[in-house]
């Protein structure tokens, strides 16, 4: 029997008066609910107004992620489902996030993770391309170089594909760039913009400094540049170290998901000029074979509205794009293989 439990943070009066205050209904649904992203990402999309309603999935423990932040004093619906919920989880959805999967232990790459989470997200992919085709896609599962292309080609068999719907959540190296910048520059980090570029792990992630105004008032030296540059490819091994076989980052990518997600949602309502960098099938190297690159994108109504050019890089810059190339490529090419042959 299908468990559900329906959780209405509102009276029904409450939720009836907020939604006709609002432009249009905006159901995002979470994948992955009960993990350590999953749960406080679920907060942090329970607090945005723009979220009406959340609809929690998991293989685990997700009912209970609803029943407690479904008590929270905002006016969305927070429903959660359990692992036989998938099908219902889906229905109607706009937004899907997808933390779903292993995290990394110490002395892993994101690449080791590849065995378990490229059938998760791939099943996953399927019941969004059955029961959600038109939904914008967001995922967080890791390896992102290799999963967002497993989405993709899902989709694609689905016949369901629409490259301005899905995104690898990249947010997380911004968020990065920007503090660890301005931890050096003496600068509000919220207001410290890096763009990043490349993919999401170790030398795919390229932070284009020297379009920073904070990056280039601060005239970094040669191995300060080199330092900041490499905390922020392993920012992420710095957390699994820290947390000695507890998993990787949570906090800060639930943090991170939850301001894409709210950009997103911004841009569908119809606010222009949100540009953000995120990893999606762009025309940028297609030339080289590589089909996806995060970069900085305009979101629109309807998801991506323009891939943005790398811009003006410093020859050091171009050289670790010249060095992510390779990589990004036998990453995206993994997931394409994976799906060929399942
Ligand atoms: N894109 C990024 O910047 C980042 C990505 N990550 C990745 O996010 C993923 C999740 O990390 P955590 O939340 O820390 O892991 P976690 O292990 O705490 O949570 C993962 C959740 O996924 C659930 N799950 C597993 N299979 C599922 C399925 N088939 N359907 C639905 N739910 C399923 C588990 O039950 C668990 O609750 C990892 O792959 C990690 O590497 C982590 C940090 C940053
Ligand atoms: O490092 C990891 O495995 C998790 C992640 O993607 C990050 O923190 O950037």
């Amino acid at each position: 029997m299908l468990s559900r439990v329906a959780l209405r943070s509102t009276s029904r009066l409450t939720t009836r008066a907020f939604s006709t205050t609002q432009a249009r209904h905006t159901k995002v649904a979470v994948l992955g609910a009960g993990g350590g992203i999953g749960q406080p990402l679920s907060l942090l999309l329970k607090s945005d107004p723009l979220v009406t309603s959340l609809s929690l999935y998991d293989i685990r423990g997700a009912p209970g992620v609803a029943a407690d932040v479904g008590h929270v004093d905002t006016g969305s619906e927070v429903v959660g489902y359990a692992a036989d919920g998938l099908d219902a989880a889906l229905d109607g959805v706009e937004v899907v996030v997808i933390p779903a999967g292993v995290p990394r232990k110490p002395g892993m790459t994101r690449d080791d993770l590849f065995k378990t989470n490229a059938s998760i997200v791939c099943d996953l992919a399927k019941a969004v391309a059955k029961n959600a085709p038109k939904a914008h896609i967001l995922v967080i599962s890791n390896p992102v170089n290799s999963t967002v292309p497993i989405v993709a080609r899902t989709l694609q068999q689905a016949g369901v594909y629409d490259p301005a719907k899905l995104f690898g959540i990249t947010t997380l190296d911004v968020v990065r760039a920007s503090r660890f910048l301005a931890g050096i520059a003496n600068t509000d980090p919220i207001k410290t913009s890096v763009t990043v570029v490349g993919g999401h792990s170790g030398v795919t992630i390229v932070p284009l400094i020297s379009q920073s105004p904070a990056g280039n008032a601060v005239k970094l030296g040669s191995e300060e540049w080199k330092a900041l540059v490499h905390r922020i490819q392993y920012g992420g091994d710095e957390v699994v170290k820290a947390k000695d076989g507890a998993g990787s980052a949570t906090l800060s990518m639930a943090y991170a998901a939850a301001k894409f997600a709210n950009k997103l949602l911004r841009a569908l309502k119809g606010e222009t000029g949100v540009v953000t960098p995120t990893f999606v099938e762009s025309p940028l190297f297609k030339k080289e074979g590589i089909d996806f690159f995060a970069s900085n994108v305009e979101l629109g109504p309807n998801g991506v509205a323009k891939i943005h050019e790398l811009g003006k890089l410093s020859p050091e810059e171009q050289e670790l794009v010249n060095a992510a190339l390779p990589e990004l490529k036998k990453n995206i090419e993994k997931g394409y293989e994976f799906v060929a042959s399942n």
